[in-house]
């Protein structure tokens, strides 16, 4: 993100890529303008918290006319850096690895993988969709090559600081950890955890204590 969005509260930077890909389908569906009862309605975030996010950057709304969705999109595609490639490593071609390369974001224009990273010697040398992968010895010499900034790990959780550590010297900025294992880093470099297990631990304890919590049925803030 450029540098007028550093100083908006973290959870709404979340919340920034859910609004450009809805804005993209009412776009896309020919939409014009769009109110925030609409857009609370299709992005399940209550309205009130889209006027809060969005008065960060200033009146983007007008009262009774609602948002004009090409404004939106040229804002958000500029405010999310979408004409820049972030260019993205994974490391760890297994079951999850695989399944992303497969998925490769293809409904984000400005994050793609590039190359992939793995020591097993029946997956070096193939390739997955456009990916290439790549023996791990290789790996901080073609992240400096390629200029790449961000690496997805899903690796087994045992390996996973090991292999953080030889990539902090490298072209990685952040890092989209799938592995249970929480990284230590320095603070040049972010770190996102996600972790399915957790996830739903949470997702069990709320169904149990907060069952009728209609107000707040939908967290899209992680
Ligand atoms: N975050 C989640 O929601 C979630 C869900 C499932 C699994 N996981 C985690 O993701 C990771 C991967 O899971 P999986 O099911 O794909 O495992 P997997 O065993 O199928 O794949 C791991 C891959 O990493 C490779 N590998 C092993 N050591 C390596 C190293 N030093 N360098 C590079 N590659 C190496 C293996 O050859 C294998 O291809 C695990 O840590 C697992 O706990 C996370």
């Amino acid at each position: 993100m450029n540098e007028e969005t550093l100083k908006i509260p973290q959870a709404t930077a979340k919340r920034l890529p859910l609004y450009y890909r809805f804005i993209q389908n009412l776009h896309n569906a020919g939409k014009q303008r769009v109110s925030s009862a609409e857009l609370s309605e299709a992005v399940k975030v209550d309205s009130a918290t889209i006027r809060r996010d969005f008065s960060y950057f200033g009146a983007l709304g007008k009262k009774g006319y609602g948002y004009n969705v090409n404004y939106l999109l040229s804002f958000f595609r500029k405010t999310l850096d979408q004409d820049e490639v972030t260019k993205v490593a994974l490391i760890g071609v297994g079951n999850l690895g695989t399944a992303f390369l497969n998925y490769n974001f293809l409904k984000n224009n400005n994050t793609k993988i590039e190359i992939a990273f793995d020591i097993d010697k029946n997956k070096v040398g193939k390739k997955i969709g456009q990916v290439h992968i790549y023996d791990l010895s290789e790996l901080q010499s073609r992240l400096i090559e390629e200029n790449i900034s961000i690496a997805i790990l899903t690796v087994p959780a045992e390996v996973a600081q090991s292999i953080t550590d030889s990539i902090l010297e490298t072209s990685i900025k952040g890092i989209l950890n799938f592995t249970p294992a929480r990284l230590n880093v320095p603070s040049s470099i972010r770190v996102h955890h996600i972790d399915l297990a957790v996830e739903l631990q949470a997702l069990v304890y709320f169904l149990k204590h907060y069952p009728n919590d209609t107000e707040n049925s939908q967290d899209e803030t992680n």
